[in-house]
């Protein structure tokens, strides 16, 4: 298949199970010499984004925070599970405003940061994040410092890196009610 003949991405309607590109993703590697052009990492990400949605039907090439947050992480030791690139990390961050993605050395993660009203409110607001946690099988890191200010890390421990769990679980405390634990910003 010609390169320039070759939809821009977001045209591809991968409307077929992912293996169905095994044999592109080949030709592609071989074709540059590396299984890591850009061309390649983009549909190996997509295709990581479809195998996550466990859906071989449709497969839509973004998505929204309550898309992200109506969905369920999946188990992070399946063995197909890999880091997303930056490039990936950069459109879904979009999805999820209030969190920042940080780079530290060789590992992307999710951080946000929040001051809370009292010490124990603080420990309140870890407890709410842990129940989700919880119910999703996908943890943070979750620090509390200077008796009142709280961050929270979010990152996939299994693969040192990102992956779409981490969104998945940034975007479902954000829908937390969690505003009478913090200290209100003054105007
Ligand atoms: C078996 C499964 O991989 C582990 O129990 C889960 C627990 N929670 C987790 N949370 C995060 N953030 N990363 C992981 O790799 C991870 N693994």
């Amino acid at each position: 298949m010609s390169m320039s003949r070759m939809l821009p991405l977001r045209l591809i309607s991968l409307s077929k199970t992912h293996n169905q590109f095994a044999p592109l993703f080949q030709f592609l590697s071989i074709s540059n010499g590396c299984s890591s052009s850009p061309i390649n990492g983009k549909l190996q990400n997509h295709v990581e984004l479809l195998k996550s949605r466990k859906s071989h039907h449709e497969f839509r090439t973004f998505c929204t925070a309550p898309d992200l947050a109506s969905k369920k992480c999946v188990p992070c030791n399946s063995e197909d599970i890999r880091p997303m690139n930056e490039e990936l990390a950069n459109q879904l961050i979009t999805k999820v405003p209030d969190w920042n993605l940080s780079d530290e050395g060789d590992k992307m993660k999710l951080v946000r940061s929040w001051k809370v009203k009292t010490f124990t409110k603080g420990l309140e607001f870890f407890q709410a994040i842990a129940n989700v946690a919880e119910a999703e099988g996908h943890h943070p890191d979750l620090h509390l410092v200077g008796w009142n200010n709280v961050t929270v890390e979010i990152w996939t421990h299994s693969v040192g890196g990102l992956t779409e769990n981490d969104f998945i679980l940034a975007a479902k405390i954000d829908t937390l009610n969690l505003a009478h634990l913090l200290r209100i910003k003054p105007k």
